[in-house]
């Protein structure tokens, strides 16, 4: 996996999330008054800002200089890298009206002679951001349907889904996530799974005046443990799955499992469905129906008779999978997925669950998405299918979790060899490889272990941690290690028969491989379909 989507190392333009089109002339938000801000949030003023500082008036927030447009305060907060006051008379040049920073800001500001602007200061401007940022672009969230999806995996497909789902019913959505971020029909490639507490506001706001209806979007646990969706209660909220993942950032699966659970408490949401087919979701039930009754509901895409909505009468041909999905009270609904797997049966039903809990009707959303030919949006990455034979499938698979459905989903349709390319990401989560190296040996026939984003690991050591596991683990399966992966890629495609399914995983939809800070362009999705051209030439 690589940087911008924000598992990697920072990089300089790993910020906020931009459009590369100028907003229209109806986003741009009446100015707030600096004095009605620093009343509400409590905010001081610091020397030197000016007899009229609160009759000046800002019209957004960003916390990236490279992100200010004219008339928008700039929030200068401390970071894990550098302190954003360093980028305060850029941003003033680019337009920023006020700077908000905290007292290290301050007198790093205080150092290097007046701005011309004023600046206000508060102890913690992280903690303040989003509140702050939401009553300068007048509660976007508040205007907007919205359904916020976490898990460990399935964000992106659930949330592609919903959108799938809310446009089917004539909705015009804006979607945020690992993938992209989307306004109407416009997208760019995203950052961060879920963006910065400002750009998030902005973003909002942006759809407000865009005239969305719904937002759809993955809520990160990073996102969740760092406030960066503060102060939105989304209509509807949703939880996929958790398995190990980000232990590099959450002490514990237990302390990764609370940033989640955080999504279904009031403050949060309002109405909340929660998958119970593992025992974590199991547990984040229990304990939301004991403290809001009626307000989260569980869900079973296995078919345990103690959810609330559980998916039964599941029939899978090639085509894909069609089930119907009740509710204890009685509301049915029959819709169908085309996207592989018994995990992707899961996304779909979570999905249209959302939406019924939202308050659309069952026949409403039967019909809808009859005529949209069921839950089966293109999700980038995500089980793309780019032959039939050999069946090659590019799949953003990076955690044990994920890996293992990936794989359990194509062995019982592949008629030949199940060839695994993958690798294990660098400088990130270690326990992840012997894990994802065991499921690897025990899922495929064949396994090419590969680079994936070594970011500043030396490529050599993560392959050998990784093939010493899998090695060590079933010693007559056949496992590979080619270096490159452009290469891995060429030789199982070259080799596979047609009966064989090669899954390409790890990257999805990622373009960018990073090694030892350098970035280097790798789409899997390319590499894949250029082995095939070589492989039709070599046939002809
Ligand atoms: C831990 C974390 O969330 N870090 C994010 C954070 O970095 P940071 O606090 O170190 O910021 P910094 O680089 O020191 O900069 C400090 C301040 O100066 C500003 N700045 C910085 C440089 C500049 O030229 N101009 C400028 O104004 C920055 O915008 C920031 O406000 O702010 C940066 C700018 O927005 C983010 O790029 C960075 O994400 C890093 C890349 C990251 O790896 N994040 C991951 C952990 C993450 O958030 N992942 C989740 C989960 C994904 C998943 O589910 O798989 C996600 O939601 O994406
Ligand atoms: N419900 C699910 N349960 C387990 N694995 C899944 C599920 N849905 C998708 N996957 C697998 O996880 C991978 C990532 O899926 P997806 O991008 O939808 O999840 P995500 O939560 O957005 O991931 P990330 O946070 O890493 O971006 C897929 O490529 C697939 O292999």
């Amino acid at each position: 996996m690589s940087a911008p989507n924000g598992r990697g190392r920072e990089r300089d333009n790993n910020g906020a999330v931009t459009f590369a089109v100028p907003s229209p002339s109806s986003a741009v938000p009446a100015p707030t008054r600096l004095g009605d801000l620093a009343a509400t949030f409590g905010l001081a003023v610091a020397d030197g800002s000016g007899p009229d500082w609160a009759e000046v008036g800002v019209r957004g927030v960003r916390a990236d200089n490279r992100e200010i447009a004219d008339g928008d305060l700039f929030a200068a907060h401390t970071g894990g890298r550098v302190h954003g006051a360093r980028y305060a008379g850029a941003a003033v040049s680019a337009g920023a009206a006020a700077v908000l920073t905290d007292p290290a800001g301050a007198r790093l500001l205080a150092g290097t002679g007046p701005l011309g602007v004023p600046v206000l200061v508060a102890p913690d401007v992280p903690a303040l951001l989003g509140e702050l940022a939401a009553t300068v672009y007048g509660r976007p969230a508040e205007a907007l349907g919205t359904f916020a999806v976490t898990g460990t995996n399935g964000k992106t497909t659930t949330v592609f889904m919903l959108d799938h789902a809310l446009r089917a019913l004539g909705r015009r959505t804006g979607l945020i996530g690992t993938v992209e971020v989307r306004v109407g029909g416009r997208a760019v490639p995203a950052t961060l799974t879920t963006p910065q507490p400002a750009d998030l506001q902005a973003l909002l706001a942006q759809m407000v005046a865009e005239d969305v209806d719904d937002l759809v979007m993955e809520v990160s646990s990073h996102a969740l443990a760092l406030g960066r969706v503060n102060p939105v209660v989304f209509d509807v909220a949703g939880f996929t799955n958790l398995t190990q993942d980000h232990l590099d950032f959450h002490a514990t699966l237990e302390e990764y499992f609370e940033a989640k659970a955080d999504l279904f408490t009031p403050a949060r949401s309002h109405r909340g469905v929660v998958l119970v087919d593992d025992e974590w979701g199991w547990r984040l039930a229990e304990r939301s129906a004991t403290a809001r009754p009626g307000a989260v509901v569980s869900l079973s895409a296995t078919g345990a008779h103690e959810a609330d909505w559980r998916v039964h009468e599941v029939t899978a041909d090639a085509s894909g999978t069609a089930f119907t999905l009740t509710h204890r009270d009685g509301r049915t609904l029959r819709t169908r997925t085309a996207l592989p797997g018994g995990f992707n049966l899961a996304n779909a039903a979570l999905a249209a669950a959302m939406v019924l809990e939202s308050g659309v009707g069952a026949a409403e959303l039967e019909d809808a998405l009859a005529a949209a030919g069921g839950l089966s949006p293109r999700v980038p990455g995500r089980m793309e299918q780019l032959a039939e034979r050999p069946r090659v499938i590019v799949d953003f698979a990076h955690n044990p979790g994920a890996l293992a459905q990936a794989l359990a989903a194509l062995r019982p349709t592949t008629a030949g060899r199940l060839v695994l390319v993958f690798g294990a990401t660098g400088s990130r989560d270690r326990t992840k490889r012997p894990e994802m190296a065991r499921l690897a040996v025990e899922g495929a026939d064949v396994v090419v272990v590969t680079d994936d984003d070594p970011h500043d690991e030396p490529p050599e050591q993560i392959r050998a941690e990784v093939l010493a596991a899998a090695r060590g683990h079933v010693p007559d399966t056949t496992v590979v290690e080619i270096a490159s992966r452009a290469e891995a890629i060429r030789t199982v495609v070259l080799e596979a028969g047609e009966d064989d399914t090669v899954l390409v995983a790890g990257r999805g939809h990622e373009t960018v491989q990073e090694i030892a800070g350098v970035d280097h362009h790798l789409d899997d999705r390319e590499e894949v379909r250029a082995a095939l051209a070589l492989r039709a030439g070599g046939l002809n």
